[in-house]
């Protein structure tokens, strides 16, 4: 069939195969193009299908060699409906390592569930035994608990204040105020049994018990901190203090792992447009103003650049991994850089849907959106007809 985007909301219903294989290769390509790094050997990748995790997959993989297993949560391909993006990106990522004679295998399923653990654990059992690197990349709306069975659902919402402040519509260009109302207890329990750190400490924990860690295995989480315009929605909102319960986490992991001589690090990562971000009330903006200072001054990156600065000037280097004051790996650096963040500060004051096409990287935006969904990318022939029920050979899908 003929595949075009179909967007609704902040997302696209419709995924490019081809555009999804460029975008994997173009990322490949960047990884081989810096050489290689004295990294990982074999890694577990939880949320390994788009985003940072994808991107931390392929570093692993190609600059490292490193044997990959990919857990993700994505939607196989129907007859006449396109699979989701992390389907075809995953597809295209392990035809890529198959060729250049890497092990990966990948599992489609709930990450949060007890039966996609046990299976992922019997996968390293069988073909890798143990493993060095377990990178955790999730980002997800909802978590069903594995023991109460609770459905719990995230918010994004501020904490005590209403909070009123711009944001855009990245399709139409619009500038408008956006006023969301505070969220109660629950919504802060429910954000941080979601996308705090607990399912992370089950899964060290159930890699721990299994024996399928390598002594010296090391566990990386992503988070991000945030400039201050998106602080009451971001970083002081109901995402924030799932983002300390995070963080509070590698600290318990870490000396649930002394035993093995183990560490876990979160790594506080740059804002970048990815389907979680999209869909965070004032991001865009953000993103918007940022892309066009940091690439104005050269300084800007996508997911890939992001990780493989990550694995080769921070996790790997031979030396002493350096944290900041809270333990974190800061790689968003150069975002966070206050020349950087003034500028933002000052193009925020005066940011209109009249001005922003100047002002701002709307057009960058945009079309980092349309790559996470395959569209887009030279090379690719759109108008041709493309095969949407291309499947992953070998793909465990875990359905409960
Ligand atoms: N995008 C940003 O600007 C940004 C910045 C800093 C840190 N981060 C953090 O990086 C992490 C990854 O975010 P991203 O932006 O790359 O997101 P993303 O949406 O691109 O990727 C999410 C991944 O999680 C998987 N997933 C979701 N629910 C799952 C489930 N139930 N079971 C198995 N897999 C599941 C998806 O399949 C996908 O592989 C998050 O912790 C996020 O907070 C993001």
């Amino acid at each position: 069939m003929i595949i075009e985007p179909r967007m609704r909301g902040f997302i696209c219903l419709t995924s490019h195969p081809k555009g999804c294989e460029k975008n994997v290769l173009n990322q490949i390509d960047y990884v081989k193009s810096k050489g290689a790094i004295d990294g990982p050997k074999k890694v577990l990748v939880i949320g390994a299908s788009t985003g940072f995790g994808l991107a931390s997959r392929i570093t692993s993989a190609f600059g490292s060699d490193a044997a990959t297993i990919g857990v993700f949560f994505e939607k196989a391909p129907a007859e006449g409906k396109t699979a989701s993006p992390g389907y075809y990106n995953s597809l295209a990522f392990e035809a890529a390592a198959g060729k250049a004679g890497l092990y990966a295998k990948s599992i489609n399923g709930d990450a949060f569930s007890n039966e996609v653990k046990e299976q992922t654990i019997d996968l390293i059992k069988a073909d890798l035994g143990q493993i060095d690197l377990v990178i955790y990349s999730l980002a997800s709306p909802v978590r069903q608990h594995p023991v109460s069975g609770v459905l719990h659902r995230s918010v994004l919402k501020p904490i005590g204040d209403t909070f009123t402040d711009k944001t855009v519509d990245f399709h139409t260009g619009i500038v408008s105020d956006v006023t969301i109302t505070p969220c109660s207890d629950e919504d802060i329990a429910n954000t941080v049994e979601v996308m705090g750190g607990e399912d992370w400490a089950m899964w060290m924990d159930a890699l721990l018990n299994a024996g399928v860690l390598a002594d010296g295995a090391m566990t990386v989480a992503y988070s991000y901190i945030g400039p201050k315009v998106t602080e009451p929605v971001y970083r002081k909102g109901t995402i924030g203090m799932a983002k300390d319960h995070l963080e509070a986490t590698a600290f318990k992991i870490t000396d649930d792992l002394a035993k093995i001589g183990g560490k876990a690090f979160v790594s506080v990562n740059k804002a970048l447009v990815t389907q979680a971000s999209s869909a965070i009330p004032v991001i865009p903006l953000y993103i918007s103003l940022l892309y066009k200072i940091m690439k104005a001054e050269g300084t800007h990156e996508g997911c890939i650049e992001q990780i493989q600065r990550l694995f080769s000037a921070r996790l790997y280097t031979n030396g002493t991994i350096p944290v900041d004051e809270k333990g974190r790996i800061r790689i968003d650096d150069w975002e966070m850089n206050p020349e950087v963040q003034k500028e933002v500060a000052e193009l925020w004051k005066g940011a209109t849907t009249e001005n922003l096409t100047a002002i701002g990287d709307l057009a960058g935006y945009k079309s980092d959106f349309l790559n996470l969904f395959g569209f887009g990318f030279d090379g690719v022939d759109y108008a041709a007809e493309a095969n949407e029920m291309v499947e992953i050979p070998g793909l465990i899908t875990v359905v409960k």
